[in-house]
């Protein structure tokens, strides 16, 4: 076989090059698209929400900031399904879920998403083992796996042997930390927390920061409204409220937790 045999043609082009795949985004665990909220009370109406577009993806740490009266309240309970949208739409999980009715956003609330508010709002006559347990029951945990999930939270976040306890028996630390159980409870695609130190001293509020922050690593995302910006700077991501709207939306620095927890942690009692 002459040399020629073996030559490869000038003119025969040369291989495409095999880029890798491009690994599909992965879905938002939220979506919300022109959402529009007024509040009709006295007097005249509040603006709360002006048209927010917003998207969290699943693991995500958001952040809401922003003054008094900016919205972020509404913001959150529009996401959550505790108020209704004037106008817009919301998906969770890449489901439309706006049009749900209060049965169905209250099935949503016990299975994907967990809410925690600034004052706890545990039921006051059960037992902190009964507050945590009951969510898992209504979702159809066996009376095991919710004794099993309850005694796992409540060991990981620092209260064995409170299980008995009513709720008025404990520190608004340890309140809170109920109420992060009975939202994790169902292992929720989403945790919304409004204010959830709001109501904390500094100690109480070091502890649920560095328990939010421990949920988030594992995976958990977590939208956290807070006018705090010490608080807001843990996270991964802080969207800036002002008069209804996202005036900035910024992710801050490389990789999960933002400034990280620790200069929370810092905080003296
Ligand atoms: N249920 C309601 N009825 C009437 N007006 C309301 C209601 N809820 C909120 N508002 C008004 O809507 C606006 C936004 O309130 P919202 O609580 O969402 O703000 P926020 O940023 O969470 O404030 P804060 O940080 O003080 O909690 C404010 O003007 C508030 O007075």
């Amino acid at each position: 076989m002459s040399d020629e045999a073996h030559a490869v043609p000038a003119s025969r082009p040369a291989p495409a090059p095999v880029s890798p795949p491009v690994p599909a985004a992965p879905a938002a665990v939220l979506r919300a698209e022109g959402l529009v909220k007024s509040h009709h009370g006295e007097g005249a109406p509040a603006h709360a929400v002006r048209g927010v577009d917003l998207t969290i993806r699943p693991g995500e740490f958001v952040a809401v900031t922003g003054p008094s009266g900016a919205g972020k309240s509404t913001l959150l309970h529009l996401l959550g399904g505790l108020q209704r949208p004037d106008s817009g739409s919301i998906w969770l999980d890449g489901v439309r879920v706006d049009g749900h009715s209060e049965a169905r956003w209250a099935v949503l609330r016990r299975r994907r998403i967990g809410v925690v508010f600034q004052f706890f709002n545990l039921v006051s006559n059960l037992t902190v083992a009964d507050n945590i347990e009951l969510p898992a029951l209504l979702a159809g945990s066996s009376a095991r796996q919710a004794r099993t999930e309850r005694a796992n939270l409540l060991a990981e976040l620092g209260l064995e042997g409170k299980e008995r306890s009513m709720p008025g028996e404990l520190s608004g630390g340890e309140q809170q930390r109920v109420a992060l159980a009975r939202a994790l409870v169902n292992h929720p695609g989403l945790l919304l927390a409004d204010e959830p130190t709001g109501s904390l001293d500094s100690k109480g509020t070091r502890e649920v920061m560095r328990l939010l922050s421990r949920f988030h690593q594992r995976g958990q995302a977590i939208l956290l409204v807070t006018h705090d910006h010490r608080l807001a700077s843990t996270a991964d991501r802080v969207v800036s409220f002002f008069d209804g709207r996202i005036a900035d939306d910024a992710a801050l620095g490389a990789g999960t937790g933002g400034r990280g927890v620790s200069s929370v942690l810092e905080l003296k009692d």
